[in-house]
């Protein structure tokens, strides 16, 4: 049965697939399109995003009343008023983006769509001028920069290739619409413009490549538990907690919010496996559980190696109905696993767990005390098991 239908519940946090081909090298692979991004990733993202748009966007409201004075200064007669209205309704524009950016926190398409907002912007007003002033437009200190200066920006942030390209083709296109209806898109100025923009981009794209591999780079070292490839403790821990503060704001603004079950596992009897079959064989059993776990979750749920042969799945959006159908499957996952030590016999492994479901209004430290205690409470039952309630 495929995951989406295995539990109806989710923060709606789902994040678009783009076309992906096996062809790419997997380094572009990582950076065409966020397909193969963890949720973790993507929230890190988001917030290098945003850090970096509400600097760009502030700084774009800041630069369109100074600019006026330019104008003032070298403005042909007659389009005094046009140039207000325009500039009074970009900033107007401006100043909703980042209102909205403030309250955008790891949300990765809001801040794709306020990113791609905030730098066509000022390019709808560059051809609306276009339209209202026609060809004399060329003569107004700075426009005709104003479609590079966007492309060029495009590099500034950590963008997937598809994202990039995506925001880039737009200034593009309507570049070259500006330029049709000034006449001069088939002039040679015109085509220039137009190679001109097609060439800058090609550098913010690799720019934007090269940004998202290091992130991602850097994300895996800092983020990653090296044997297993799951997250590490801290990781979990600070997602968990950011879950644990949207929960609240939606309480506190009179909406619901959603269910965010934790399931804490200890495999049983762990070091009698390394003692017999040595610890090569149980970073094996480690690995296998590794992926048993990652099986059963859905992509945008959070799986983590809590510490030695300890770990936590952090379900956002699942019942402790749904959380105790995944926590059997994860016992069969175990009981049917196919580990054989160094002379060929098998290594059976089991695991105990603990379930809850986070409470409104309690600490997160109360929540991790609970399934803890239900943890062991499986321990003392006889392990291979879970635990649900008190
Ligand atoms: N191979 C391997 N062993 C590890 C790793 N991290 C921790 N361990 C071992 O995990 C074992 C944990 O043992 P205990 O805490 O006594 O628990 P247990 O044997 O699993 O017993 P119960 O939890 O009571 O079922 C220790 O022997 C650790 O050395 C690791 O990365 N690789």
């Amino acid at each position: 049965m495929p995951h989406t239908e295995r539990r109806r519940f989710s923060l709606g946090l789902k994040l678009r697939n783009p076309w992906h081909p096996r062809w790419l090298p997997a380094s572009l692979r990582d950076t065409l399109s966020n397909r193969h991004h963890s949720h973790d990733f993507n929230c890190a993202r988001s917030e290098y995003l945003r850090s970096r748009l509400v600097f760009v966007a502030s700084a774009f409201f800041l630069l369109v009343p100074l600019w006026f004075l330019v104008d003032l200064l070298l403005l042909p007669r007659g389009h005094t008023l046009e140039l207000l209205i325009g500039r009074s309704l970009l900033m107007l524009s401006l100043a909703f983006v980042l209102y909205r950016l403030l309250r955008s926190r790891q949300n990765l398409n809001r801040v794709r769509n306020l990113l791609a907002a905030t730098l066509l912007l000022p390019l709808i007003f560059y051809a609306a001028l276009a339209w209202a002033i026609g060809p004399s437009l060329g003569s107004l200190a700075g426009y005709n920069f104003i479609p590079l200066l966007l492309v060029a920006f495009i590099s500034v942030f950590p963008l997937t290739l598809i994202e990039g390209f995506g925001v880039g083709f737009a200034v593009c296109l309507l570049e070259a619409f500006v330029l049709y209806h000034l006449g001069e898109l088939t002039s040679i100025a015109g085509l220039q413009e137009i190679w001109l923009l097609g060439t800058v981009l090609c550098i913010s794209l690799w720019a934007n490549h090269s940004q998202v591999s290091a992130l991602m780079r850097l994300y895996r070292q800092a983020s990653m538990d090296s044997l297993t490839g799951l997250l590490n403790r801290g990781v979990l821990l600070e997602q968990l907690d950011d879950l644990q503060i949207q929960r609240q704001e939606a309480l506190s603004e009179g909406r619901a919010a959603p269910p965010v079950c934790l399931l804490m596992f200890d495999l049983d009897r762990f070091k009698k496996i390394n003692d017999s079959y040595g610890h090569s064989i149980g970073d094996h059993v480690l690995q296998e559980f590794a992926s048993i776990l990652r099986k059963e979750v859905r992509k945008s749920d959070l799986v983590a190696r809590y510490g030695g042969e300890e770990f936590m799945a952090v379900l956002p959006g699942a019942t402790k109905e749904a959380a105790t159908q995944i926590a059997e499957r994860i016992l069969q996952g175990c009981a049917h696993a196919d580990i054989h030590a160094h002379d060929g016999q098998p290594v059976p492994f089991t695991t105990s767990i603990g379930i809850t479901q986070l409470r409104d209004q309690e600490s997160l430290d109360s929540a991790l005390q609970r399934v803890d205690q239900r943890l062991y409470a499986a321990k003392h039952q006889g392990r291979n098991c879970f635990i649900d309630a008190d």
